[in-house]
């Protein structure tokens, strides 16, 4: 049986399921991303079918591109309204993710033709792939990158689509989980790697000076501008300007950032004349942009514009069996800087590291293991090396350096020792942050899944300290 996954809100006409079932396909049906994820966990689909509204509709076309760009690995077919097939940036998406495409009204059995096609194709790659394994390294490979797990690998097929494309990019995952580097590996792989590459992280410039860092400004523009002075924009012409942290960003610079994705013009403050830039733009989050959509910080035609390609980083929790990879890069690295020779993790330790659930992700690894190579006399990290760093996490207890907690815990941590209303309010912390990090931050799944309204998810946060944005930490 040939396994079809359709993505969509709508269902198949009858003619067209009958033709796929004359020819052996099983249909499943998924209508976002979760439900596309569990079922390729149970079937592992080789064919999908992105089944487009025979109306357009611009938040339907994002959700399908964004469900279509997280699984590489199959082969798309989109189905979609004639009218559609004009754009431009529909044409990219067909030329760039999809293996073809249909028009409505669908015709069954070219539609069975076609299937049949992409999953003859699909099986021959992945059988080419079966027979070259990758090598397991734990130096960094030609991204940059670290890390051998099938998120990471199917990651690493992203990022080769992303540089072989020149559409914007949005790429979302928790805190340190290699956002910038993934970024920064785009553009060195993409044709415009011999052009600048200029990074501007948007929660560090003061929002009143963004708009004219971005865009640059005129003499006497405003009172602190004693100079002409041109913007980051500007200086990223001919290569890609990297916007980390766009959550962050003010509406108004919001507005003008997508007049100038429209139409490439920069008009610094204070002028008239617009000049056309050339650059790719490439953005990163690690808060849900969709919520800050709902709760009206976040623009939804500006996120339409900048999320032609998504690409999402994985938390370390997802792909364990990365942690000693990246775990013994780090301790050659600090080793080398260091001066010190022939440490090692004892086998304990590698398993705290196994078992540890790393909010803060490869840069509180990575922190971890420089801390723990540097307080031990020996040559051999044991688990009582391996602390918590006081930073990632913005906790209300005590911010001393406390052993690795064990995900799920094996044994109470100490604080627990103490009184039941103690043990109560920790076990609800930990679950809240549990939930908020397995729900990528979204409220209204988090709260979903804790049992609890919104304002009682809110409630709770403020009572434990617990950010949006820090909750992927
Ligand atoms: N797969 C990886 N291999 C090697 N090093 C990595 C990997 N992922 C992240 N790192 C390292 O972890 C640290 C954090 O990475 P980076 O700044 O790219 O994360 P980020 O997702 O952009 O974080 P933030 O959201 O906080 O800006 C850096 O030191 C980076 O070199």
């Amino acid at each position: 049986m040939r396994k079809l996954l359709v993505v969509s809100q709508h269902r198949l006409s009858d003619e067209v399921v009958e033709a796929l079932e004359a020819r052996h396909w099983a249909i499943s049906y998924a209508a976002d991303l979760e439900d596309a994820q569990s079922a390729d966990k149970q079937h592992r689909f080789l064919v999908g079918l992105a089944l487009f509204s025979e109306k357009p509709d611009p938040r339907e076309e994002s959700e399908l591109r964004k469900l279509v760009s997280s699984f590489p690995d199959i082969k798309w077919i989109a189905a979609l309204a004639e009218e559609e097939i004009n754009r431009q940036d529909v044409k990219r998406f067909i030329a760039e993710m999809l293996y073809d495409f249909h028009v409505f009204p669908l015709e069954a059995e070219r539609m069975a033709t076609v299937l049949g096609h992409a999953f003859g194709m699909a099986n021959i790659e992945r059988d080419l792939n079966k027979r070259s394994p990758q090598p397991q390294s734990k130096t960094p490979n030609r991204f940059g990158l670290i890390g051998d797990s099938d998120v990471m690998l199917a990651l690493y097929r992203m990022l080769q689509r992303a540089a072989e494309s020149d559409v914007s990019v949005l790429i979302s995952g928790p805190t340190g989980t290699g956002k910038e580097l993934a970024a920064r590996a785009i553009h060195d792989h993409s044709s415009r790697s011999k052009g600048p590459y200029v990074a501007i992280n948007c929660a560090a410039i003061p929002p009143s000076l963004l708009q004219s860092e971005l865009f640059g400004h005129e003499k006497g523009s405003f009172t602190s501008a004693n100079n002409r002075k041109s913007g980051y924009i500007q200086s990223a012409a001919g290569g890609t300007l990297f916007l980390d942290e766009i959550g962050d960003m003010p509406l108004e610079s919001q507005a003008t950032l997508l007049r100038f994705l429209e139409d490439k013009i920069v008009t610094p403050i204070g002028s008239t004349r617009g000049t056309h830039v050339d650059v790719r733009v490439i953005a990163s989050t690690n808060v849900d942009l969709e919520q800050a959509i709902q709760e009206r910080n976040f623009r939804s035609d500006l996120y339409y514009r900048l999320a032609f390609l998504t690409i999402q980083t994985p938390s370390l929790y997802r792909r364990d069996s990365d942690i000693e990879l990246l775990a013994n890069h780090f301790l050659e690295q600090v080793a080398a800087e260091a001066g010190m020779r022939n440490l090692k993790f004892s086998p304990e330790a590698l398993a705290a590291l196994r078992h540890y659930r790393w909010p803060g992700n490869v840069r509180e690894l990575r922190s971890v293991v420089f801390q723990a190579a540097l307080s031990c006399d020996d040559t051999l990290i044991q688990p009582e090396h391996l602390k918590i760093s006081a930073g990632p996490i913005p906790v209300a207890e005590p911010t001393h350096h406390e052993p690795l907690e064990r995900h799920p815990p094996a044994a109470p941590p100490p604080y627990v020792m103490g009184t039941l209303k103690s043990a109560r309010e920790q076990s609800e912390k930990t679950n809240l942050e549990f939930a908020l990090e397995r729900n990528a931050s979204n409220i209204t799944r988090t709260a979903q899944d804790l049992g609890v309204s919104r304002m009682t998810l809110y409630r709770l946060m403020a009572k434990h300290g617990v950010a949006r944005s820090a909750a992927n930490r």
